[in-house]
């Protein structure tokens, strides 16, 4: 007979742990399935983790961020070696899956190796690396099987000299010259990796500009940043082929122009891992690159069947897909969540340097007609900013002209994906610049920079009230702080 659950996730990654956990919480028996050596899911084995932890080694090992202190040749070590980046990868991705297999089973989640596919709107088959297969019944499902890299066959990948995201952690030397095909968040964060250790690297992107989600001013001082370590970009190119020849690899654009370079990094995209699962026996229909659609409670066109991760599509990120996987837990089994999971997502992009935001941009508010006032910092001007060696960052507010509220915080150097949570925190409130203004920040800090930047937003608002009424700024309540 069939093992029957409460609540079977298929994923382990942040989607499918968070879910399950919080079905355990509520007292309902869950189990995970996953494949044999992916526990933690793309985010701990292939994803987020390992590159986040790479970008540690390349910051610590180059010395990059000490330069601006100790001069440009400064070095922690002068040969860089694939082990010595690995060392400390494989270090954080062995720590994070105990810590994983930990939380699971203290909650009494249960973990079954293998693939899964649906058999009917209740059933599912889990087979094992060894071809064993064991039927699963469920009241409820959440699936988070999350996205594999795109893979045309015009390219020629191998592994080595081309690969896609989840090679690249596996080749065998750093390579003196890289192409990186898509311009998107894993191709840009990559090149930037790269090029601090001293890769020669061409970003060839289709669409005209980058990252174009995300504030144009930021991205161009992204772009300043990484021309001066010498990266080059094409925009307005599309690739059509990658080849391999004994001598190198060969990137053909439709333009014509070839790139040859030791290695190519193809991240042109990414789809969902759905061609396994069988959806279709349930009842579901898959959607453009294998994404499924759901409503705001992540349910599919199956009220039972839920989806949450990367499978949905945008944002596509490790934060959002714990909050959706906890949060169709709580909905399956009718516990309240807080309102939709909207517009206060923060977005972190571990480029070097980093950027962050929260919120909306310049864009959007000048297309929605919404009056807004910049308020901008620069990290040269805080104490922290020379004492960490960092001439660069910027924190930028975009406050509404008359209610006076946060609309959005953009962050570019040092700590931008932490500091962003200051502004998301004040805007989740419903916070106004004045409280910026009137807050105390720890000196000398980069937090400080949201006091710098509320005054300069506050002070191109008084200068339009003295124009435009005479009075000192009208916007502003007198209120008695107490003594
Ligand atoms: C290079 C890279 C860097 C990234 N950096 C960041 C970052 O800095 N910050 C951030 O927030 N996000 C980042 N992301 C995105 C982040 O990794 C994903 O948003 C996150 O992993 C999605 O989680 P998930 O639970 O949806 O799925 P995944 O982590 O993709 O896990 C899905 C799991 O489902 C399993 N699975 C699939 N099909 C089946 C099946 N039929 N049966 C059983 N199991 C199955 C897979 O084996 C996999 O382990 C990055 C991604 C990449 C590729
Ligand atoms: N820090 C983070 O939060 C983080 C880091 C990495 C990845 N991620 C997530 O992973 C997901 C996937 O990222 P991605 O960068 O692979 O995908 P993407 O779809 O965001 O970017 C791919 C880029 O490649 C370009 N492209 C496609 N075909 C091309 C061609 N033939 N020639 C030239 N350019 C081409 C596209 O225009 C696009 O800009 C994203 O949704 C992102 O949210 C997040």
């Amino acid at each position: 007979m069939a093992d029957h659950y409460d609540l079977v996730v298929i994923g382990s990654g942040p989607a499918g742990q968070k879910a399950a956990i919080a079905a355990a919480k509520l007292g309902r028996r869950a189990v995970v399935i996953e494949r044999k050596n992916m526990v933690g899911g793309v985010c701990i084995n292939t994803g987020t983790i390992p590159s986040k932890t790479l970008r540690e080694a390349v910051l610590y090992l180059t010395g990059l961020n000490q330069r601006e202190l100790y001069g440009q040749a400064y070095r922690v070590k002068d040969d860089i070696t694939v082990g010595d980046l690995s060392a400390r990868t494989h270090h954080v991705i062995s720590r994070e899956i105990d810590v994983i297999r930990n939380q699971l089973s203290r909650n009494r989640v249960g973990l079954i190796p293998g693939t899964a596919r649906f058999l009917d709107p209740h059933t599912v088959e889990v087979e094992n690396e060894v071809g064993i297969r064991q039927t699963i019944t469920g009241d409820k499902f959440v699936v988070a099987v999350g996205t594999r890299p795109a893979r045309p066959s015009s390219v020629d990948f191998d592994g080595q000299t081309i690969v896609d995201s989840d090679q690249i952690l596996n080749m065998e030397k750093v390579p003196t010259s890289m192409v990186v095909v898509g311009a998107g968040v894993i191709g840009i964060e990559y090149a930037s990796m790269f090029a601090a250790l001293g890769t020669k690297v061409t970003v060839v992107e289709k669409r005209p500009r980058m990252l174009d989600f995300c504030d144009e001013e930021i991205v161009e001082a992204l772009k300043y940043q990484l021309r001066d370590l010498a990266v080059t970009f094409r925009f307005g190119e599309s690739v059509k082929t990658v080849e391999k020849h004994p001598g190198g690899t060969l990137t053909i654009l439709e333009s014509g122009k070839k790139f040859p370079a030791e290695t190519v990094l193809y991240s042109a995209g990414r789809q969902g891992v759905t061609d396994e699962l069988n959806v279709t026996a349930a009842g579901i229909e898959t959607a453009d690159r294998g994404r499924i659609e759901v409503n705001e409670y992540f349910q599919t066109s199956v009220d039972h069947i839920y989806a949450v991760g990367d499978v949905i599509g945008f944002p596509a990120l490790a934060a959002t897909s714990m909050e959706q996987g906890r949060r169709a837990s709580y909905h399956a089994f009718g516990e309240p969540v807080g309102g939709k999971l909207g517009d206060l997502q923060p977005i972190g992009i571990y480029t070097i340097p980093e950027i962050s935001y929260v919120g909306r941009t310049e864009d959007d508010l000048t297309s929605e007609n919404v009056p807004f006032e910049v308020g901008v910092s620069r990290y040269r001007e805080l104490a922290r900013g020379a004492i960490l060696g960092d001439s660069y960052g910027m924190l930028k507010l975009l406050v509404h002209a008359e209610s006076r509220q946060l609309l959005g915080v953009h962050v570019f150097g040092s700590n931008a994906t932490e500091l962003v949570h200051i502004g998301q925190t004040v805007m989740g409130c419903g916070g106004t610049v004045d409280y910026l203004v009137d807050a105390v920040f720890n000196y000398p800090t980069l937090a400080e920079s949201y006091k710098v930047a509320a005054l300069d937003a506050v002070n191109k608002m008084r200068a339009i009230a003295r124009v435009t009424s005479g009075h000192e700024d009208p916007g502003r309540e007198r209120v008695e702080l107490p003594v």
